[in-house]
């Protein structure tokens, strides 16, 4: 069954807008494990524009026992401030997944996945690393990326598809053609010996279609939009929809 990861970075903002303690990001989570989720993502951002050092040290603790803990971020992110860079965030947490992205501190949100001609050799070492820590190591790839092979050369276990432009065409009801694209790539990280997450505007509308149309998928991570819909229909209550989503893809 495909696992749901709930992105909290968006408690985080709003936490963060009033510069105080609530919203609780650990009471976020651990009322999404109690609905049923299967994991937390969190994406610390050198900039800690919503989730800090300290959210995923709390975070950590929180899951050790019960769920998996996803940490997303860009490893060529030099330390700043609080934030001591991915790899060491890592090495201090040891989460059971690092999901690399290569984001800079210039965009609102994730926009693109890696290009490994240009970063493959440079994300061979950080890959060791993380591995050696313990990490099932994921990277955040475009659908259709011509790179897709040389993620499992370079040591990683998984690919997340990046699905920003299957969601975005699925808003405008014109979506064969990026879902086929996405479905390809599954296909080509499965016969690479990859296995294949997927995140990036996925919702309650869209996540149905995509599973279907790609059964690989073992991890969906999920948050704008999640956090969104739980501001009108409660967070468990939230959680419990994508899972009656997936399981409905799912049979
Ligand atoms: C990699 C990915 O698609 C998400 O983790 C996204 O980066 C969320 O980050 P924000 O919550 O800062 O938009
Ligand atoms: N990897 C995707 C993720 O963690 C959440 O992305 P989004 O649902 O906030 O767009």
């Amino acid at each position: 069954m495909t696992v749901l990861s709930v992105n909290v970075n968006k408690i985080a903002v709003l936490r963060n807008s009033r510069g105080g303690v609530l919203p609780d990001v650990v009471e976020a989570a651990r009322c999404c494990i109690a609905a049923g989720c299967g994991g937390i993502t969190v994406h610390p951002r050198p900039d800690q524009r919503h989730i800090r050092p300290d959210d995923v040290r709390a975070l950590a603790a929180l899951t050790a026992a019960t769920v998996e803990f996803n940490i997303e971020g860009n490893p060529f992110a030099p330390p700043r401030g609080s934030y001591p860079g991915l790899s060491a965030l890592i090495a201090e947490t040891r989460p059971a997944q690092a999901t690399l992205v290569p984001d800079g501190d210039g965009q609102i949100t994730s926009d693109h996945g890696f290009d490994l001609r240009r970063d493959g050799e440079r994300l061979k070492p950080l890959i060791r690393e993380l591995k050696f820590h313990g990490c099932r190591v994921s990277l955040f790839m475009d659908a259709g990326s011509p790179d897709i092979e040389l993620a499992a050369d370079i040591g990683a276990d998984r690919i997340e598809i990046y699905t920003g432009p299957y969601a975005e065409a699925f808003s405008r009801g014109d979506y064969a053609a990026e879902l086929a694209r996405c479905a390809d790539t599954a296909r080509r990280a499965r016969a690479a010996g990859l296995a294949v997450n997927a995140g990036h505007d996925l919702d309650q509308r869209n996540l149905g279609p995509f599973l279907r149309a790609l059964p690989e998928v073992e991890e969906v991570s999920i948050g704008h939009a999640l956090i969104g819909e739980a501001l009108y229909d409660g967070l468990a209550a939230t959680v419990a929809n994508y899972l009656k989503v997936i399981a409905a893809a799912r049979s």
